[in-house]
């Protein structure tokens, strides 16, 4: 399969037809010019047992499902060399990264790929994006054949990086659990505990000669509980609010965190129709925290890159509305089923 980031070197200035979005998706009649979104800031340097940040992640969670994170306490040089590696990754020459690439026979997502994104089942639609998947933790999950061996300090960088990742995540998931009104613990163990698996993505969108007619990766909502994403400072992350598509403003060095659940593949303006609540915090929190609906625009002049970090359940852990959340007076709202086959489901598009 031809790599966009080979397709952008060599397209000049013609943007090829496969890349071309339907209009209702394409960034010129559907971006709000000119107006960033505020998406709520919260700084985790004040003291840990300060209920106003329960509070504010709770907010944040309930209403956007997307918030930024400062002073996260990961050193910013974890973060650049986290950037670097993945840059100097993409950098190579092809026939290198493709050593990396996928296994088309195996169900796993693991390795350096591009994805084929299906609309209306007949006609095909490429993101402009090139993409390199890697376990991260815990180190049962790990795989590391499909983890570079160059750059050669790649996996020190990485893992460097997963080490200090534990600390946001743990808070997070304290934060999140004292905001559904249960113990600090108990969504942590919910979500898979000690098995938590940190699945890295990263994306690599390559200069395209018309952004606006293309997308990187179109409108969806992540399959994990909750995803932590570094981008570079090349903007290109939008969310959906109050029907519109706004750019998140990049905030140099913060965290940007999503909360995870599933869509079927939007169709049209009306994908509101088509959500499928069934998983992870939307459903585990029975419906009060929110899924976020985002997409990535791509840049004429810059590479973009962003490395998201899905935090996703062990496959066999049943995920469902939590016990302690529903009652006679507020009865579940979703299915319990493993995630391993939710996932599966939404992977192969099969309905919920
Ligand atoms: O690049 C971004 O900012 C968003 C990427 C994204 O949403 C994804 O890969 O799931
Ligand atoms: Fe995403």
């Amino acid at each position: 399969m031809e790599r966009v980031q080979e397709v952008a070197s060599s397209c000049n200035q013609d943007l090829p037809p496969e890349f071309i979005r339907p209009e209702n998706e394409q960034p010129r009649f559907t971006t709000v010019p000119g107006r960033r979104l505020e998406v709520p800031v919260v700084d985790f340097g004040a003291p840990e047992g300060n209920n106003n940040l329960v509070k504010l992640v709770y907010d944040a969670s309930s209403q956007w499902g997307l918030f930024q994170i400062v002073n996260h306490g990961i050193p910013n040089d974890v973060i650049e060399n986290l950037q670097r590696v993945g840059r100097q990754f993409f950098d190579l020459a092809i026939e290198e990264k493709e050593g990396y690439a996928k296994d088309p026979s195996s169900k796993s997502i693991e390795g350096y790929g591009t994805k084929l994104n299906t609309i209306k089942g007949t006609q095909e639609i490429k993101g402009w994006v090139d993409h390199l998947f890697n376990k991260i933790w815990p180190p049962s999950a790990v795989d590391y054949r499909f983890w570079p061996r160059n750059p050669p300090d790649y996996r020190e960088a990485v893992e460097e990086y997963a080490k200090h990742l534990h600390e946001v995540v743990n808070k997070l998931l304290r934060y999140l659990s004292l905001g559904l009104g249960l113990a600090a613990d108990e969504l942590k163990a919910a979500v898979g505990g000690a098995e938590l698996v940190y699945n890295m993505k990263i994306n690599y969108y390559p200069p395209c000669p018309h952004p606006e007619l293309a997308l990187g990766v179109p409108a969806h909502s992540d399959l994990s509980a909750f995803t932590i994403l570094v981008p570079n400072e090349v903007q290109g992350l939008q969310v959906f609010r109050d029907e519109h598509w706004y750019d998140v403003g990049y905030i140099p060095n913060a965290l940007i965190i999503h909360i995870g659940d599933q869509i079927e593949e939007p169709h049209s303006f009306c994908w509101k129709k088509s959500i499928c609540f069934n998983a992870n915090l939307q459903i585990l929190s029975n419906g009060k925290y929110k899924a976020v609906v985002h997409r990535s625009i791509v840049n004429k002049e810059k590479t973009r890159m962003s490395w998201p970090v899905f935090m996703e359940p062990p496959p066999d852990l049943e995920v469902g509305p939590h016990p302690k959340l529903v009652s006679e007076d507020n009865p579940p709202k979703y299915k319990t089923k493993k995630f391993g086959d939710y996932a599966y489901c939404k992977l192969n598009k099969i309905p919920q």
